[in-house]
């Protein structure tokens, strides 16, 4: 009987370390719930030490989400334990993971400990953990430059102490698969008590090699994956989930592994993780990419047409991408437009589908062909139960080669009105600078990006932007036939997030 992989995911803590990523609670939340549906075996909610924002988001999770371990990141300290522990009270299963450096170089440098006292400060980590949950997990940090003769024996001395799991890290993405497969069969064979624990790898993408070195470590003994989906996370990146899951699925007969994940739900997975991080997925990206079951070249489509799996090593629809056979527009009705959701995998209460249906009419309208992606983004949005304060109202815009660019913009809040208009460096400043006039959020404009959801000239725009305001990023996405429009709809949609916050709770004065 094949071995089960457990996969554990941390979107929500090493992906959140991504430069310019900020979840929010609510943000978190419906990652955590998605996560669920997905069947990850372990959620790592965040590091609950890190900031009160992180802590309540860990708590929401360990409260509300169902199925998978709950899992809080803490240093090797009584501070940072005890607040996972706390943070994770209300979790039907918790995990506290916690972790210190092993390498010369972080323990010399960044530790400033002789590697004794390490060993020492993690067993009693591991103690306090485990007097909190029993399920502990111990991760050498930098372990792939760590001693292995110093590494057995602090992963010893850990199971001795408690911990259920020993993690082990390419924390910088330094190692490749062959050394890898092989540093991980050394510590197992070097750790005496090792077959009283689950091991875990984590590895980091900066050579690009994460995903091969995951599978690698898997080959030689591992038995949990640590990664996250679309492979975000600190740098470079972790190993991104759903690669390791589909070559796991794919290449059975090579791993002889397997895993509980819900494959169908990857796809929808990976498209919330975008849209809420705003870090747009590479076209070319394996498994979730634009062009992943893309055919372009004639050969090629003649081969598909032919028989599908000359050149596709897996089934787009077993992970959620579904290919189009019924063509959706203006003359579609409720039936079609209902049975294609649940294709897609959506199954919509009659009054959010109501919504759903009104808005894919008005798309119909501005659109000849209403494509699976162009569903997805809009069901997405009807899903998303963000309170919105401000909605856009109307937006005019003036621009041209001899023309100052000029925005007209009105929003609505509670029942009002306000109505502002500005000049720009272009059509997109003009309007992010009169929306700014009437919400006064002070932020800047930290990254801005747009990209077709769909081919063909009347495609969607969909544009993703981050906004800092005192040291918080707020990402916004918007999307909308007219690029523009889908501009101004990303930034009204981080101004929302920064409203929901609490951080604008003062309506502005001037309604017209
Ligand atoms: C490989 C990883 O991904 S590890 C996780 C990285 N993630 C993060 O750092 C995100 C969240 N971090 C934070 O919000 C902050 O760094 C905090 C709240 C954790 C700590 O903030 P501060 O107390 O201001 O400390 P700061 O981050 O500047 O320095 C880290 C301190 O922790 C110590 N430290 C680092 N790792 C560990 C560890 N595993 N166990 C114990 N102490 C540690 C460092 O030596 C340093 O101690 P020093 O202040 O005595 O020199
Ligand atoms: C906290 C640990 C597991 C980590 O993220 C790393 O070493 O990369
Ligand atoms: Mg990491």
């Amino acid at each position: 009987m094949s071995k089960r992989v457990v996969i554990f995911d941390t979107t929500l803590r090493d992906g959140e370390q991504s430069p310019g990523v900020s979840l929010n609670l609510h943000e978190k939340l419906e990652i955590a719930q998605q996560l669920a549906r997905l069947g990850v075996d372990v959620i790592e909610a965040g590091f609950p030490i890190a900031s009160p924002g992180d802590f309540e988001a860990v708590k929401a999770v360990a409260e509300q989400v169902r199925g998978p371990v709950i899992c809080g990141l803490a240093r090797a300290n009584r501070k940072d334990i005890e607040r996972a522990a706390e943070a994770l009270r209300g979790a039907e299963e918790a995990r506290i993971h916690t972790f210190i450096a092993t390498s010369p170089i972080h323990m010399k440098h960044k530790l400033r400990m002789e590697p004794d006292k390490v060993l020492e400060t993690a067993v009693e980590a591991v103690k306090l953990a485990k007097s909190f949950t029993s399920n502990v997990e111990f991760s050498a940090e930098d372990a792939f430059r760590s001693d292995v003769e110093f590494l057995c024996r602090i992963f010893s001395a850990a199971i001795e102490a408690g911990a259920t799991t020993i993690n082990i890290p390419d924390t910088v993405g330094y190692a490749t698969p062959q050394e890898f497969g092989a540093f991980i069969k050394a510590i197992i064979n070097g750790t005496p008590n090792m077959d009283k624990a689950v091991v875990s790898v984590h590895c980091h993408n900066d050579l690009g090699l994460a995903v091969a070195n995951t599978l690698a470590a898997l080959e030689n003994g591992a038995l949990q994956v640590e990664g996250t989906i679309n492979g975000i996370g600190e740098r470079a990146g972790n190993a991104s989930l759903e690669e390791v899951i589909m070559a796991l699925y794919t290449r059975k007969p090579v791993y002889g592994l397997e895993t509980s994940v819900n494959k169908s739900e990857i796809y929808r997975t990976s498209r919330l993780v975008s849209n809420l991080t705003g870090m747009l997925v590479q076209p070319n990206k394996a498994v979730v990419g634009k062009n992943a079951f893309a055919h372009e070249s004639g050969i090629h489509q003649d081969g598909v047409l032919k028989e599908r799996t000359t050149y596709e090593i897996m089934n787009p629809e077993m992970i959620g991408i579904f290919t189009n056979n019924i063509v959706l527009g203006k003359h579609s009705g409720r039936h079609a437009f209902r049975e294609r959701l649940k294709e897609l995998g959506y199954s919509l209460d009659d009054e959010k589908l109501t919504k759903a249906f009104a808005r894919f009419k008005a798309l119909a309208d501005r659109k000849r062909e209403i494509t699976d992606e162009d569903l997805v983004v809009l069901v997405e949005d009807e899903l998303r139960t963000f309170p919105e304060a401000y909605s856009l109202e109307y937006l005019h815009i003036t621009s041209g080669t001899v023309l100052v660019p000029t925005a007209t913009i009105r929003l609505r809040r509670e029942e009002e009105n306000f109505e502002e208009a500005s000049c720009g460096d272009g059509p997109v400043d003009a309007a992010y600078k009169a929306i700014e006039k009437i919400t006064d959020t002070g932020a800047r404009l930290a990254s801005y990006a747009i990209s077709a959801t769909t081919a063909g000239e009347d495609s969607q725009g969909e544009v993703s932007v981050k906004l800092e305001r005192e040291g918080r990023f707020y990402t916004g996405r918007g999307v909308d036939t007219d690029i523009i429009v889908a501009s101004a709809k990303a930034y009204l949609n981080a101004v929302n997030k920064i409203v929901f916050d609490g951080m604008l709770a003062v309506k502005p004065e001037r309604a017209v």
